[in-house]
């Protein structure tokens, strides 16, 4: 596999961007080669600069559910490009959005579009802060919201991969009102409501982990949280910048059956575009400024471009509930195929997977919360990682992420996935 090209480009960002990436989890620092430079994507494949094929499981670190220039979602963006990128004003598509994701998701009853995840989820603490005049903060450890100072505290994804769960920049007098818990500990959170109980502005929740591989909540974990919170008054924050839209199409709470106070979205709802949004009950919504106190702005929120591709991408969604079913076809067949090698291979694994995420870590533990996941033997995942990818799959470079299976993936494809997952794992030996 030549990648020349690749290495010479990131030595070119280097000079000129910190660690030659724009965000941190693409310089490959966990695993043992430089990153590609990707110039094209197509359905399920994307194309380095140096012209290598790969099978992508990254999709954008979850946006592409309908893989990469999905027809529709191209045109749709081509079509606005031709009437304006940005005005500044409202536009009906904005309301059309917000429409989409009332619709899907019963407990949003007004919704506000942002930039990105760190956004929405940095604007929804600020909402609950006022909403309920209080300033803690509960997040579990090993879940991740964004980079926001409250929220980048024994964080997931990036900041657990680099070892750097705390950031130097963060002022101690912030983050003295977050604090931690453990995932699927419902004794922690107990003790935790028991001393601050009535200072508790919000909890906020991935309800199924996905930056410390794919670590789902409990169902009882997730009831007694939604009791917990209720009987404080503190209100419940989902995070479903990565399971909305994509664990289901009325997002994962649909599945836990639990109605939270406000829920997070981004990735899928941008369908590839910069995009996030917050947005909850009504009369928490209300708050929100011009029409509350609550002031949070953006020159670009409801990007006439973004909202062209993430309407498009829920309207397919939404008119297509069969590829829900098929992209967890997809990915059980993955699952079932990646157990067959190891158990042939005598390799000591565990998968997570719920629905189209999936994380297979190389443990012999059971990987329920941070410190189960943390078993995991990164150095077995960087030799992995790279097998695959000299066979031609492309995973996210981390342990502690999810791969995505989206609907452009061929039976081929996976097929493909299998055979190639036995062959890198056969390099362990
Ligand atoms: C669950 C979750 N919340 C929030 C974020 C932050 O979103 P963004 O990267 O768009 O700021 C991410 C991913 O980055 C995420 O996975
Ligand atoms: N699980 C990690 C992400 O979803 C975010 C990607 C990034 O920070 O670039």
């Amino acid at each position: 596999m030549n990648l020349e090209k690749s290495s010479n480009a990131f030595i070119e960002a280097n000079k000129y961007i910190p660690g030659g990436v724009n965000s941190p989890v693409r310089a490959f620092k966990a695993v043992t080669i430089d990153p590609l430079f990707i110039s094209r994507g197509k359905g399920s494949k994307i194309y380095d600069i140096d012209g290598n094929e790969y099978v992508d499981y990254v999709g954008s670190w979850g946006p592409l559910i309908l893989g990469h220039c999905h027809p529709e979602v191209v045109k749709a963006l081509k079509d606005m490009a031709e009437r304006g990128t940005s005005f500044g004003a409202p536009t009906e598509i904005e309301t059309e959005m917000a429409k989409l994701i009332c619709d899907a998701v019963p407990s949003v009853e007004m919704v506000r579009m942002v930039n990105s995840g760190t956004e929405a989820t940095m604007s929804a603490l600020r909402l609950a802060r006022a909403y309920t005049g209080r300033e803690i903060i509960v997040k579990f450890i090993g879940n991740y919201h964004g980079h926001s100072d409250s929220l980048l505290v024994k964080a997931g994804s990036g900041a657990l991969t680099h070892g750097i769960p705390d950031s130097p920049g963060v002022p101690v007098d912030i983050v003295k009102n977050t604090i931690t818990a453990r995932y699927n500990d419902i004794a922690d959170l107990k003790n935790i409501f028991d001393t601050h109980g009535d200072n508790i502005a919000a909890v906020i929740i991935e309800p199924v982990a996905g930056n410390m591989g794919v670590v789902p909540s409990s169902e009882e974990f997730m009831e007694a949280l939604r009791n917990i919170t209720k009987e404080y008054g503190s209100l419940l924050i989902m995070d479903e910048v990565m399971t909305g839209f994509r664990l289901s199409y009325h997002g994962a709470q649909s599945l836990y059956k639990v109605d939270p106070d406000i829920t997070c979205f981004a990735k899928i709802i941008g369908g590839g575009l910069p995009v996030g949004a917050y947005g909850g009950k009504r009369k928490i919504m209300e708050n929100v400024s011009p029409m509350g106190a609550v002031y949070q702005a953006g020159t670009l929120s409801g990007n006439p471009l973004a909202m062209a591709a993430g309407v498009t991408t829920l309207r397919i969604l939404k008119e297509h509930p069969e590829i829900y079913q098929s992209i967890e076809d997809k990915s059980r067949r993955l699952e079932e195929g990646f157990r067959d090698n190891a158990s042939k291979l005598g390799i000591d694994i565990q998968i997570n997977r719920v629905g189209s995420m999936l994380c297979l870590y190389f443990t012999k533990d059971k990987v329920s919360d941070f410190d189960s996941a943390v078993t995991s033997d990164t150095v077995k995942f960087a030799k992995y990682f790279e097998a695959m990818l000299k066979e031609g799959i492309y995973l996210s470079p981390s342990q502690f992420e999810s791969i995505f299976i989206s609907n452009a993936h061929t039976d081929e494809d996976i097929e493909k996935t299998i055979t190639a997952n036995y062959n890198a794992m056969k390099t362990l030996l």
